[in-house]
């Protein structure tokens, strides 16, 4: 399963939740976020982590032509959109990607209707990403969604689940659900960019057990 643990600040963080097990870390490109980091910050801490790992930024309502230009400064392998972008936007983005860049949709779960709309995203996009809707925060809220509404939930596409995981919570949601990977984000931090290594270890004891 991939394990993707987002909102990554620093080098020594990013590499020892590598070492812990993460093949998956995020970066947060959306300048009104307390974890948001500059291309340049990006771009030290990418270049030293083991190359089997994802690096994922994440946007929101960001233009095409500007994430073009991050990814071309920060050796990201993966876009996460997680605002409010279009089926035609992402198409726009994804057809002027090279094929090894991984565009990841961010889908805001109000309620069994949001899940519907992976059908029209599908054809645009590599994978989704479920997480819970807030009407203030795009997301890092570290709020959970109704988790059994994806109980027969099979989307055309793999897919991530995220919003409010924690190591104390991660059993039963995945004793729900079946994704194909997990994002961690608040639920294993100290403060708002600053993970907890003790929580990112707990979080892989809970999935080994
Ligand atoms: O983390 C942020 O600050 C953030 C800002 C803007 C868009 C997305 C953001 N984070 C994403 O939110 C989810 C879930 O986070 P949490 O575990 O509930 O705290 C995760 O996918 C992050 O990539």
């Amino acid at each position: 399963m991939r394990v993707k643990i987002c909102g990554i600040t620093s080098l020594e963080q990013g590499s020892a939740i590598a070492q812990l097990g993460a093949n998956a870390l995020g970066f947060i490109c959306v300048k009104k976020s307390p974890r948001y980091l500059s291309p340049d910050n990006i771009a030290r801490i990418t270049c030293h982590l083991p190359p089997q790992v994802s690096r994922v930024g994440v946007f929101a309502n960001t233009d095409t032509t500007e994430i073009i230009s991050l990814l071309q400064q920060t050796h990201l392998t993966a876009v996460q959109l997680h605002g409010e972008e279009t089926p035609e936007e992402c198409n726009k983005l994804h057809s002027q990607l090279p094929n090894n860049i991984e565009v990841i949709k961010a889908i805001r779960v109000k309620s069994a209707e949001s899940l519907q709309q992976t059908e029209t995203y599908a054809p645009y996009v590599d994978t989704f990403l479920l997480d819970a809707y807030d009407p203030q925060q795009l997301g890092g809220t570290g709020k959970a969604f109704n988790w059994e509404l994806l109980q027969n939930f099979n989307p055309p596409r793999p897919w991530f689940l995220a919003g409010g995981l924690t190591p104390n919570n991660i059993r039963e949601a995945l004793a729900i659900a079946i994704p194909n990977g997990i994002d961690l984000s608040s639920g294993v931090e100290n403060s708002p960019g600053n993970k907890d290594l003790n929580l990112v270890q707990q979080l892989f004891q809970v999935l080994g057990s």
